[in-house]
């Protein structure tokens, strides 16, 4: 229940960065989930009467029309894998149209919900014909051997969604104790100095667990596939969150627990200054509750089509994949290998750094991280005086701290290299730079899933093909990210997503002639988005290999949190008069089952 003291709060003025143009923005549809369970044997498909397959099918033909959406198929566990994330389902990560097919009861439900839509969408997942076009029509893929392949995927996912029997791991996530990288959500060192923990622990510390009493729900912030968010203020305190709450019979009928699960046991265990913070979580009777950081400057895909000619600049663009570079690295190094990077999941802080969100397509498996020492000559000071600082443990506060005093110079000009250009080697020097520092490889390397998993526009090739993926497609994801906050759009992108699919798989990567790229920058993404992922950039020593890339020569990575970010969202306000009774809030209420009550804060008939 909201509480119904305090201050009158009016949630519908409360106005985040850009509000005003996130609501008329173009936001590309939730990602497409489609999930076999994970089993500990070797893999055998399983087929279901065709009838079922049929209507699997219609389904991921339905999201596939709806544009960016996350697949997640998965159908063999990975090796070392404490649990592929999901449970056997397809679904559509659309707040609005969520299908979802999991065993024979839920393909029924979803059939049931579809309704008539199901029949003209049939086709599009289907196999895919000899004469299809692969592009956007400037250039057509004929059924070649690759095209073979993609349709043998397809079918082979088509077969794969009939199982129906949940993997042995499936529910090993569950036991936080069988994954030594989970930990506690109060074991979070390095929020020592933020006022929200202390807000938290001194809430913990007078009356025990929190609760939803705690919170006042303020706004709707939005809807995913597993639960929606509201922005909340731990009563008294203005101190605000992003409080995710999840229907457990809802997410439990839809098979959906162990992607909740999965979310939760991730978010527990990170500590990052590029991930979310979980500072609580608790349970009512018909909600499970995540209270995490509130980032009220939107999402990377919104602040994207706010900037000129919908791009990022260069620094930009350089100052964000830094950030997520890093997170990813720690991600390995925690065995998470994360799946469905694009700019809808990363969120910008409060501060204008930004953050890596949702986590329930993420897989989690074993990562050894390994410090290699690189032979540093006789006469080099590293030798008498070892860095031992590598990049993962320079996020600890006592070891950057005392260079984060004057937090603009980190990053501009220090964060780039104050180098002349005459001093600089020349190019084809620059992709062997070794870095005398030891090195950290944390790359989750045994891990394998076939799974199907992410957003079309994102999707790896060896995940298209169905030939077993790792942490690979983490570095495939970062490319299209970095090409697409470069351009404005990804490079695979065909007129519909089985043509983006086959694009993928065989179509080579284009530049488009502007806006002007530079080289360093363009030949980052040519190694990120190299198809085979064993001559990948990245594929042996991870994020180490990336950092080292001439297009972050000078990048302090120690010091990324205390830069200057391109953005900073200006400061969220909270005007507290009654709310209209037309306001947003009041319909997204309505829609909820939340009411207002008296001080005009979202009162929740479900707690
Ligand atoms: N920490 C946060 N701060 C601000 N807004 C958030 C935060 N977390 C989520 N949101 C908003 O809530 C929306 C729903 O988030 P959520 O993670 O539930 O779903 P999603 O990102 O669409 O993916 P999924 O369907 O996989 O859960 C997001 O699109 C975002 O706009």
């Amino acid at each position: 229940m909201a509480s119904k003291s305090g201050a009158r709060t009016s949630p519908d003025k409360w106005k985040p960065i850009g509000s005003q143009t996130i609501e008329g923005n173009f936001r590309r549809s939730p990602p497409l989930q489609i999930t076999k369970a994970s089993k500990s044997g070797p893999f055998t498909p399983r087929k279901l009467p065709n009838s079922v397959q049929q209507i699997a099918l219609k389904n991921v033909s339905d999201v596939t029309k709806e544009g960016r959406k996350s697949l997640n198929f998965h159908e063999v566990e990975s090796i070392n894998s404490v649990a592929d994330t999901e449970d056997s389902s397809l679904s559509l990560r659309d707040s609005k149209q969520v299908p979802t097919i999991v065993g024979p009861e839920e393909i029924k439900t979803t059939n049931t919900t579809k309704g008539d839509d199901q029949e003209n969408k049939t086709s599009e997942l289907g196999v895919i014909p000899a004469s299809a076009k692969a592009s956007d029509g400037s250039s057509s893929l004929s059924k070649t051997n690759e095209s073979t392949k993609i349709s043998d995927r397809i079918d082979f996912v088509e077969s794969g969604k009939s199982s129906i029997c949940r993997g042995s791991t499936g529910s090993d996530v569950s036991d936080e104790s069988s994954c030594s990288s989970l930990s506690s959500t109060i074991n979070k060192p390095h929020k020592v100095n933020d006022v929200r923990w202390e807000a938290i622990q001194a809430v913990r510390a007078r009356n025990g667990a929190l609760g939803v009493g705690h919170f006042k729900l303020l706004k709707k912030l939005g809807c995913g596939d597993i639960g929606s968010v509201y922005l909340s203020e731990l009563s008294g305190t203005k101190c605000y969150f992003a409080m995710k709450v999840m229907d457990k019979a809802l997410i439990a009928s839809r098979k959906k627990l162990l992607r909740a699960q999965t979310e939760r046991e991730i978010l527990q265990s990170l500590d990052h200054p590029f991930l979310p913070t979980l500072y609580t979580h608790f349970e009512t009777d018909k909600f499970s509750c995540l209270v995490m950081e509130f980032c009220p400057g939107g999402d990377l895909h919104t602040l994207r089509q706010r900037q000129p000619g919908k791009h990022f600049t260069e620094q930009a663009v350089k100052f964000y994949v830094a950030e997520i570079l890093l997170a990813l690295e720690y991600l390995h190094m925690l065995g998470i290998v994360y799946r469905d990077l694009k700019p809808e999941n990363v969120l910008v802080r409060e501060d204008g750094h930004v953050m890596l969100s949702d986590f329930d397509l993420s897989l989690q498996c074993a990562s050894s991280p390994t410090l290699v020492r690189l032979s540093v000559p006789e006469s080099d000071p590293l030798r008498k005086n070892p860095v031992f600082c590598v990049q993962p443990a320079c996020i600890e506060p006592s070891c950057i701290q005392p260079s984060c005093m004057t937090p603009t110079t980190c990053f501009s000009p220090h964060f780039f290299s104050s180098k002349s250009k005459k001093d600089r080697k020349p190019k084809n020097e620059m992709g062997n730079q070794v870095s005398p520092l030891p090195e950290l490889i944390a790359e989750p390397t045994n891990a394998r899933s076939m799974s199907f998993v992410g957003t079309h526009e994102y999707l790896a090739p060896e995940i298209i093909k169905g030939e077993g993926h790792g942490s690979a497609v983490d570095w495939w994801t970062l490319g299209i990210f970095l090409y697409e906050l470069f351009f404005g759009k990804t490079p695979f992108k065909g007129s519909g997503n089985r043509a983006t699919l086959f694009n993928v798989v065989g179509q080579p990567l284009r530049f488009p002639e502007s806006p002007v790229v530079s080289f360093p920058a363009r030949d980052l993404i040519r190694g990120l988005l190299v198809k085979e992922p064993q001559h990948r950039l990245a594929c042996k020593r991870g994020a180490t290999e990336i950092k080292q890339h001439p297009f972050f020569e000078g990048v302090n990575w120690a010091l990324i949190r205390c830069a200057s970010p391109p953005e900073i969202p200006k400061p969220v306000e909270i005007e507290r008069s009654p709310v209209p009774a037309s306001s947003t809030t009041d319909k997204a209420a309505a829609a909820t089952g939340a009411k207002h009550d008296q001080n005009d804060y979202l009162e929740f008939d479900f707690f």
